[in-house]
């Protein structure tokens, strides 16, 4: 385990421009990672905007939960709010009570089982759904009603037929109606970010006199870019006169592909709550992804100035948790927990992470509890890679030895998608793949299927001169076999031909085992290939060089009467 390059918490709040570049990377590798792990009392607006925790809202089992086809049963949202308490989520929004009995039942569940995490149901400016979100609360140590409705121009005339006053109307009338059930109230203004500034003012001005203590302002289309989201919550900062009443949040989606480039540009605008979900699913495009939002507050501290209190070592495990759940893949190459975040395959760069990690990872796997950066071995490997990957396997080659399996496995590599360690260590084990100094395998072709004769024609080296023959057989590795016989005549027989898969998948590699017996002795030859007839054909010529080598040596040996024929 290595030293996480990255750390936390300046104890200031970035409002300004930050430090520089250069300041900032001398400040990534020389201060300490404090995680402040308290519960947030979230209905302390001023207490919270004074400080540089950012308290985070999942929406998971909300409007994670809203996308086509991530519903969950009880049981699995059971699962995953114990993993976003143990994460340490300060708010779980564990749905919205009035869409279902199935909803008001897992809110009811949740907020049973709640520890510190404060929990949440979604409610319309209804009293009827405020009602059922506190009956579905009551259970919780700690609850939050979360109110909303339209305030755009568009959402105001199409969806709910009403003019600005009936929406400030409704606005007064759901949060103080709110307010009779619980202390920690959420209003949000949806499509906050397509409404006139001036009537948002007002909305959000109404909300906190009637007691919310949190003002959300969704980018609920995911319309927003991060430099007209800066500028709405300073102006919103600016031009509501008791803001400071109430936590300022951001929920962004999605659509642009900026949900949380817009969330972190909200936060260094001074907003101190910011509501995501983990792997950034949700409605359409999903929302702003939980574990980019921590990872990039922790990992650019020094710019940010702000930190929050998730265990950021637990985000992998409920990643995979939630995929598993909503039966959703994390794409490969997904930030911070897609399988590819902590892989490297370039030989430049395995290289550079072998000298030294932080050349090419801005954290450690560790920290987000990955055991560790994984070097992948394959076409754009490099030797330095290569070496170590065979230590780790066990395997020190001489500087030939080396050169020669680097280069054998460049060429298994341009064939085959991945070379697992197996195929490493069939490539290197018991000189499989070349096939001895004596005699080489440079061509082989077979023609083989159903309705034609199973031809092959071979061209082995011997001492410089190449050899070619053809032969039939019964199927193309017996053809190649006796081809083979043709091209290097020799009175060695059969003795054991055993194929094995050394990996998994259409592209695996056969490791195929040959002994072959004559004179009293008898040798084995191993040969690995994708191709399940060459891999045949090299294991049998390794074979016979080895008996011909040996041959040479002490030609005098008596022929062994136990050596049969075998068939293949
Ligand atoms: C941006 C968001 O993520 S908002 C949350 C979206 N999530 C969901 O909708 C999931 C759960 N929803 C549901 O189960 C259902 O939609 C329910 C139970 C809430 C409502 O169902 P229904 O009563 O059949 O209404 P339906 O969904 O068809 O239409 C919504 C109604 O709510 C009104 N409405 C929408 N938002 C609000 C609001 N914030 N406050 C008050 N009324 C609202 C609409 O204008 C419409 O009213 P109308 O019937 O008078 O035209
Ligand atoms: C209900 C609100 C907060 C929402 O999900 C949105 O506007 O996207
Ligand atoms: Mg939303």
């Amino acid at each position: 385990m290595r030293a996480d390059p990255v750390r936390a918490l300046p104890n200031r709040i970035a409002r300004g421009p930050g430090p520089s570049l250069f300041e900032a990377r001398q400040f990534q590798m020389t201060t300490e990672t404090n995680p402040a792990r308290q519960p947030v009392d979230t209905t302390r607006a001023a207490e919270v905007n004074a400080g540089d925790r950012v308290v985070i809202f999942d929406t998971t089992l909300r409007d994670g939960e809203q996308c086509p086809g991530a519903s969950m049963t009880l049981d699995e949202k059971l699962r995953v709010a114990e993993m976003l308490e143990r994460l340490g989520v300060d708010v779980i929004e564990a749905g919205f009570a009035i869409a279902s009995n199935g909803d008001f039942e897992s809110v009811y569940k949740i907020a049973e089982r709640s520890r510190e995490a404060v929990i949440c149901s979604l409610a319309r400016a209804k009293h009827a759904d405020i009602e059922r979100a506190a009956e579905a609360l009551k259970p919780a140590r700690r609850r939050r009603i979360h109110t909303f409705i339209s305030t755009s121009p568009l959402h105001r005339k199409f969806k709910l037929n009403m003019d600005e006053a009936q929406v400030l109307e409704a606005i007064a009338d759901s949060v103080s109606f709110a307010r009779r059930f619980t202390d920690d109230v959420e209003w949000s203004c949806e499509d906050g970010t397509r409404t006139e500034p001036e009537f948002l003012y007002r909305a959000i001005e109404m909300a906190i006199a009637n007691g919310a203590t949190t003002i959300n302002v969704p980018d609920t289309v995911g319309y927003t870019m991060p430099e007209e989201y800066i500028g709405l919550i300073r102006a919103i900062r600016n031009n509501v006169p008791n803001i400071d009443k109430a936590i300022l949040s951001a929920h962004c989606h999605n659509d642009l592909g900026l949900a949380v480039a817009n969330s972190l540009a909200a936060v260094s605008a001074g907003a101190r709550q910011v509501e995501c979900t983990i792997n950034g699913i949700g409605e359409r495009a999903g929302n702003a992804a939980l574990e980019e939002i921590v990872m990039a507050m922790r990992t650019r501290a020094d710019l940010m100035g702000v930190g929050t209190g998730i265990d950021t070592t637990l985000i992998t495990q409920a990643s995979q948790l939630v995929s598993s759940v909503t039966g959703f893949p994390i794409q490969y190459n997904k930030s911070i927990v897609g399988r590819n975040a902590f892989a490297h395959e370039s030989g430049i760069h395995q290289d550079g992470m072998l000298k030294n990690a932080q050349t090419y990872e801005i954290m450690t796997p560790e920290s987000v509890g990955v055991n560790k950066s994984s070097l992948v071995m394959g076409k754009h490997s490099g030797r330095h890679a290569f070496k170590t990957k065979l230590k780790e396997l066990g395997f020190e080659l001489g500087d030939n030895a080396l050169e020669d399996a680097f280069r054998r496995f460049k060429d298994l590599a341009d064939r085959k998608k991945t070379v697992f360690d197996d195929d490493l260590v069939a490539l290197v084990s018991d000189g499989a793949g070349h096939e001895g100094e004596s005699l080489k395998l440079t061509a082989l072709a077979v023609a083989c299927g159903i309705g034609v004769d199973h031809v092959a024609t071979v061209t082995i080296e011997r001492e410089g001169v190449a050899h070619s023959a053809s032969a039939g057989g019964n199927g193309p590795v017996d053809a190649a076999f006796n081809a083979i016989g043709q091209a290097i005549p020799h009175e060695a027989v059969l003795q054991l031909y055993q194929v094995q898969s050394v990996t998994e998948g259409t592209d695996a590699q056969a490791r195929v085992t040959v002994r072959l017996g004559a004179r009293g002795r008898s040798h084995g030859g191993i040969g690995a290939d994708p191709d399940t007839v060459v891999a045949s054909a090299s294991a049998y010529v390794n074979a016979l060089a080895k008996l011909l080598e040996k041959a040479a040596d002490a030609p005098e040996e008596a022929a062994d009467p136990s050596i049969r024929s075998a068939a293949i």
